[in-house]
Order: C-alpha cells, then sequence, then structure tokens
C-alpha cells in the first residue's frame, strides 16, 4: 500500500482564497485587516518566512507591515514597539517571528501582545483559553494540521493520536486540539523511552521535533495518518521532514510532504486567524 499524499499547496490555496472573500468583505464596510510582522536579526530561514507572509498578506487583500530590525535592538525597544502596534487600529494581528536573539525574552515579549491582536496564538492568555475550550487563537502550526485532517475526513473521536515533541508552538497545543477532537491522545518527546512501542499503536502520528527523517517504516501502524511538521535543512542545502518519507509512504495511509505539507498551511492559518481579528474587531 503507498499512503495517499495530503497536498498543502493546494489546501492552503482554497484557505488563502476563503480567507481573501472575507477580508474583501470586510474591506468593503471600511475595515481593511491589518498584521504588523517584526522580525529581529538576520536568520536567513526567518526571512524568508516573514516575506512570505507578506507576500500571502497582499494575495489575500489583507494589509501587512513589515518591521525589520537589527540583533543588536533591546528588549525594551522592541516592547516600546509592540505597545504602539497594541494601540493603532489600522493592525489587528501582531507576530513577532521566532526565534529571537538570545538576550530578548520571547516569552516576556509574546506576553506584550495584546492577546486579541496575537494571531500566532502564542500569549498565555490564548494557550489558557485553548487549554479550558474557550474562544481564543490557536496557534498556526497544529491549527494547520487539524484543517488537514478535517480535509481527509478522519473521525477522530475514539482514535489514538501520537504526537512527538512538547513544544509550546506545535506539541502541546497540537495535543490539546486532538484532544477536543475526541481522540485519545498521547505525548512523546526526548525522553520517552522506546518511541516505537507508542506509535505503532497510533492512528494519527504528528511529528514535531526536528530530527531529520527520525519517524521510520517499522514505527508506524499500516493505515495511519502522518503529518510531519518538522522542516530540517540537510548538509546538501536539501529540506527534510521528521518522517522518513520514502519509507514511511509504503505504510502509512496518508502522509504529508516536505516541503508542500503543513508548512503552507501555517502560513494560511495565520492569515485566516488575522481576518478573524479584524472581524471580531468590526464587531
Ligand atoms: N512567530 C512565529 N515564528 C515561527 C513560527 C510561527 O508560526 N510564528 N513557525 C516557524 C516558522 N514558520 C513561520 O513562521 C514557517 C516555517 C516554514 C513554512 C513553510 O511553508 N515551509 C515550506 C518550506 C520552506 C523552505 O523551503 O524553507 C514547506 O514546508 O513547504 C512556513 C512557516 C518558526 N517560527
Ligand atoms: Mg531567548
Amino acid at each position: 500500500m503507498t499512503a495517499q499524499l495530503i497536498d498543502g499547496v493546494a489546501l492552503a490555496r482554497q484557505w488563502r482564497a476563503r480567507v481573501a472573500e472575507r477580508a474583501a468583505a470586510l474591506a468593503a464596510r471600511g475595515h481593511r485587516p491589518g498584521l504588523a510582522v517584526i522580525l529581529v536579526g538576520d536568520d536567513a530561514a526567518s526571512q524568508v518566512y516573514v516575506r512570505n507572509k507578506v507576500k500571502a498578506c497582499g494575495e489575500a487583500g489583507i494589509h501587512s507591515v513589515l518591521e525589520t530590525y537589527p540583533a543588536s535592538l533591546t528588549q525594551d525597544e522592541l516592547l516600546a514597539r509592540i505597545a504602539a502596534l497594541n494601540a493603532d487600529p489600522t493592525i489587528h494581528g501582531i507576530l513577532v517571528q521566532l526565534p529571537l536573539p538570545p538576550h530578548i525574552d520571547a516569552q516576556r515579549v509574546i506576553e506584550a501582545i495584546a492577546p486579541a491582536k496575537d494571531v500566532d496564538g502564542f500569549h498565555v492568555a490564548n494557550a489558557g483559553a485553548l487549554l479550558v475550550g474557550q474562544r481564543g487563537y490557536w496557534p498556526c502550526t497544529p491549527y494547520g494540521c487539524v484543517k488537514m485532517l478535517e480535509h481527509i475526513g478522519i473521525e477522530l473521536r475514539g482514535k489514538h493520536a501520537v504526537v512527538i515533541g512538547r513544544s509550546n508552538i506545535v506539541g502541546k497545543p497540537m495535543a490539546l486540539l486532538l484532544l477536543q477532537a475526541n481522540a485519545t491522545v498521547t505525548i512523546c518527546h526526548s525522553a520517552t523511552a522506546d518511541l516505537g512501542h507508542f506509535t505503532r499503536q497510533a492512528d494519527v502520528v504528528v511529528a514535531a521535533v526536528g530530527r531529520p527523517r527520525m519517524l521510520t517504516a517499522d514505527m508506524v501502524k499500516p493505515g495511519a495518518v502522518v503529518l510531519d511538521v518538522g522542516i530540517n535543512r540537510l548538509p546538501d542545502g536539501k529540506l527534510c521532514g521528521d518522517v522518513d518519507f520514502d519509507t514511511v509512504r509504503e505504510v502509512a495511509g496518508w502522509i504529508t510532504p516536505v516541503p508542500g505539507g503543513v508548512g503552507p498551511m501555517t502560513i494560511a492559518m495565520l492569515l485566516l486567524n488575522t481576518v478573524e481579528a479584524a472581524e471580531r474587531a468590526a464587531g
């Protein structure tokens, strides 16, 4: 059996078109959605991601402002910029691209963003809202994974989902979203003994560890859905996921590629959260 591919590029395109319709409807009422993107430092990958975000905004009819600062920017200077954007009525979403330079406390910066404008869903108020099932903003990568699972029509109730990774931006929110969909959820991480013991029981595996091709075919139950959140740059410059795609695709029922899987959905969900924030502000 060869797994069916979940095409993140095509699904993201569909979501971006839906966002564009909602943005146009808001603009017609005089409420053009606006996103501020802040980049500190010169991380090459981050530069690509913020450029892609700004471009995607333009295509969806979302106004965007890109603020780039040198790595020498102080934390207080960054906090002052966020305070100004919090007070700017033309801006509905604010995101600070991660990672930040080491002299800046990322969590302190995230907590400075008004929760209503935190379209990354990283603020503790949004994390708490997800935990207790209240309305808030969901982090874009796990949100994109949920949309992919909905798209393939898998019923999660009673299924066993294994999340590999426990970061605040992917692993933990992913586990909570799967739990909300009535899956039985196991979180595995770097200290998990015998990872394969867990993943072999999984109907859904979400790999978000940042270790190239660590999930191999012998660790996957035949027919399972495998979502690969990893984006690893190999020494030869090629990109690969956390999943050993070529072998796992022979066992899994569904699989996401890297590139072209979860990554494009992350940006589509950022746009969705931004248009949602603008709708909420417009009333
Ligand atoms: N403030 C944030 N910082 C970071 C986030 C985030 O959601 N908010 N996530 C990641 C980076 N990221 C978005 O910011 C991101 C990474 C990758 C992709 C993507 O589409 N990747 C492509 C491949 C791109 C390439 O060639 O390098 C793919 O998977 O097809 C989108 C968004 C960390 N920081
Ligand atoms: Mg830091």
